[in-house]
């Protein structure tokens, strides 16, 4: 079995790529490189740059390398961005999709995995928010990545594919081997970015919100750690190639922590007290956005290993570490 990963050379798909090499598994990446770093592919896997939206390249890797099953993460991905450009964000994250969906189906692979999102269900009126719950996306990231799974339901009903959609909320931390991490200088997420501060990397935190609804007026999230996740993904191939159904699952802990929370964590593992201001809201932050969690537990037997908000700290830290070191022996 070869598996096809699309985003491999991004920050999740580096670590499903550890979990599958790690597992036994064939492997090829196929990456246009505009996120992602060729160094943080395993070395034992393929690599092809290209775009996942080139029917023709799909076809030709996919029948050279025997895929039979897709993973697919390249994607766009700030949700800010996606505001400022949404037919950007159709065409990377929607068009693109449905091209990689039209070669598995024209080269008859049988199973295939998506990284959808907690954006999908927009400013939940519920918390934990289970899968059920509405889908009301609040950005054109999370319509575009909603048109992929609904394009991934109709094709299931039409083709012999089968497919699982994970619905990620906040994924943080590092390989705790540390062979990958969270590598963009431009990431904005506030563990990356927390990280960051406490190594002097940036003067200060903002933290967006002081007034919501919430016990210490931030919002809450639930934080993932990519290793966990990428296991999740491992377990779902395998319940697909077991003859399993396809599924939609949320990817979190069922825990929320708060802005202020995590910058604790950040400053009590990093033993550096960084500057932190309060900043106005961020335009489309839900104030809370906790996973309903049961699902993923009892359909793929998922157990999270690394659920504790100081080890995904921890881990997030040394691989800023890692990069910084990397920076200097790079002068
Ligand atoms: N990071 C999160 O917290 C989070 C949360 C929910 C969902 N997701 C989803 O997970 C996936 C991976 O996210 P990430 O955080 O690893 O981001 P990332 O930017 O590190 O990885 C994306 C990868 O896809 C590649 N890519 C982008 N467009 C491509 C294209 N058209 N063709 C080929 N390669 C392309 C990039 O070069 C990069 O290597 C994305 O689909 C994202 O929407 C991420
Ligand atoms: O410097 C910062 C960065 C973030 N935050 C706050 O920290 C929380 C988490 O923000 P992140 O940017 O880390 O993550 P998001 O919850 O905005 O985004 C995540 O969830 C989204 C779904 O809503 C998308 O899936 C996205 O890809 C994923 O990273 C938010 O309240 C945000 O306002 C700050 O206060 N300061």
């Amino acid at each position: 079995m070869t598996v096809l990963v699309t985003g491999g050379a991004g920050y999740i798909g580096s670590h499903m790529v550890l979990a599958l090499r790690d597992a036994g598994r064939e492997v090829v990446v196929l990456d246009n490189l505009s996120t992602g770093f060729r160094w943080a592919v395993h070395p034992e896997a393929a690599v092809v740059e290209g775009d996942c939206g080139d029917e023709a390249l799909l076809g030709k890797v996919i029948r050279e390398h025997g895929v039979d099953a897709i993973v697919h993460f390249a994607g766009s991905i700030v949700v800010p961005d996606s505001v400022a450009d949404p037919l950007g964000y159709y065409l990377n994250n929607t068009v693109r999709s449905r091209a990689l969906i039209a070669a598995a189906v024209a080269n008859g692979v049988p199973r295939f995995l998506f990284s959808s999102t907690a954006a999908v269900y927009g400013d939940a009126k519920e918390s934990p928010i289970v899968e059920t719950a509405p889908l009301d996306p609040v950005s054109p990231y999370g319509t575009s990545k909603l048109m992929t799974e609904m394009m991934l339901r109709d094709t299931a009903r039409a083709h012999p594919l089968k497919y699982v959609a994970l619905r990620y909320f906040n994924v943080a931390g590092a390989d705790p081997a540390g062979r990958s991490g969270q590598s963009s200088p431009r990431a904005t997420h506030l563990i990356k970015v927390a990280t960051q501060a406490a190594l002097g990397e940036r003067t200060h935190l903002d933290v967006f919100g002081t007034d919501y609804p919430t016990p210490d007026g931030t919002c809450l999230r639930d934080y993932i750690h990519v290793s966990d996740l990428a296991r999740a993904h491992v377990l779902a191939l395998d319940h697909l190639a077991a003859g399993g159904e396809s599924a939609v699952f949320n990817c979190g802990y069922g825990r929320g922590y708060s802005v202020l929370e995590v910058i604790e964590a950040v400053k009590r593992v990093s033993g550096v007290d960084f500057p932190v201001n309060h900043a106005p809201r961020r335009a489309g932050d839900p104030a809370a956005l906790v996973a309903g969690a049961g699902r993923i537990r009892e359909t793929l037997g998922w157990k999270p290993e690394l659920d504790d908000l100081d080890t995904i700290v921890a881990h997030a830290l040394a691989w800023e570490r890692n990069l910084a070191a990397r920076r200097q022996a790079a002068e």
